[in-house]
């Protein structure tokens, strides 16, 4: 279980949580869809759930008074249609995550996906998976489709690669704002407002900060999934701050897991992780004692994503998007 190339703030999981997750991900490298959507101890907000190990609670969310449609209108640059949610879920085992499921109408998602590809991944501050190894020319287009075959070589000599195939495979992250720093494990310690401060994207930290989540979006990874890849269990804890941690999920349904290390009263063993079914539009916030959660990706299923009428949704028939935005400092 471990990811082609290395990415910001993944800690290496200790023994107990990686035990406690692996037959998990073991049982669910062949699982179907369909059989994820019925299976008991996979949580999704539309079919029943029960678990010896984690009570779910529903919760009334109040659109209104986060001002969520003039949030996603001026995000998505047009009148949004779109009926809000009425309800989030909190886990009684695991204080602090909120899950929302389908939080994010489609021409929210769409305009998150096109921001991405055209604002988020070119610009050189914006690092990349591949600019490890590659000289990746800037700014970086995606879909930029003359020559996309065109070598790209490896700057120490190991196999070249090009923009098709970083387009259909190699593309794992890209980080914004704050870039963590791969030698010192840390992000840069600047002060904010200061000359040289991250810069992190306008549009996103309006959508994602105060009052809807408890954030002041710095830094954001943005994790690219084809199906068969899982991301191992781990924990966030690089960021000083210990505000929420929001996830937005867009494309291709996943299975993600998340657990604390406790002790179960019933079984007097670990509690294995919980398992939620993630779709596109839903969106999960780890804050408070699960904001250093154990969490990791098990499957991501192929032909699962919706219709958002993007110009990108050939590509995105094939993609998981996670947009994955913290608070760096205090
Ligand atoms: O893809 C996800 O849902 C989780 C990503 C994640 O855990 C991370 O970026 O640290
Ligand atoms: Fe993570």
């Amino acid at each position: 279980m471990t990811l082609e190339t290395p990415r910001p703030s993944l800690s290496p999981s200790p023994a107990p949580a990686n035990d406690l997750f692996r037959p998990y991900y073991k049982s669910h490298r062949h699982i179907s869809h369909e059989d994820a959507l019925h299976s008991p101890d996979v949580f999704s907000s539309y079919k029943s759930y029960s678990s010896p190990h984690y009570t779910i609670q529903q919760e009334q969310f109040d659109a209104e008074s986060v001002g969520l449609k003039n949030r996603f209108e001026t995000f998505a640059q047009t009148q949004v249609d779109f009926a809000p949610p009425k309800h989030y879920y909190t886990v009684e085992e695991l204080p602090g995550l909120l899950i929302y499921p389908n939080l994010m109408p489609p021409a929210v998602q769409s305009r998150l996906v096109t921001e991405t590809i055209e604002q988020y991944l070119p610009p050189k501050e914006h690092l990349n998976n591949l600019d490890l190894f590659y000289d990746i020319p800037r700014p970086f287009n995606l879909f930029n489709n003359e020559n996309p075959h065109a070598k790209i070589l490896h700057r120490e000599g190991g196999k070249p690669t090009s923009r098709d195939k970083i387009k259909n495979k190699q593309l794992r992250w890209v980080t914004l704002g704050g870039q963590y720093n791969w030698t010192t494990k840390a992000y840069p310690s600047f002060i904010p407002g200061t000359e040289g401060f991250p810069y992190f994207p306008k549009n996103l930290y309006e959508l994602l900060s105060r009052p809807l989540f408890s954030i002041n979006p710095e830094a954001a990874i943005i994790n690219f999934y084809s199906p068969g890849d899982i991301l191992s269990p781990h924990q966030d804890v690089a960021e000083l701050s210990q505000d929420d941690l929001v996830s937005v999920s867009i494309g291709l349904d996943a299975i993600f897991y998340v657990g604390l290390n406790r002790y179960d009263d019933s079984e007097n063993s670990l509690a294995p992780p919980l398992c939620l079914m993630l779709r596109s539009g839903d969106v999960i916030v780890m804050g408070g004692k699960s904001r250093h959660a154990y969490h990791g990706i098990g499957k991501v299923f192929s032909n699962t994503s919706p219709d958002l009428n993007s110009p990108y949704q050939d590509w995105l028939d094939t993609k998981r998007v996670n947009i994955n935005v913290r608070q760096m400092l205090q």
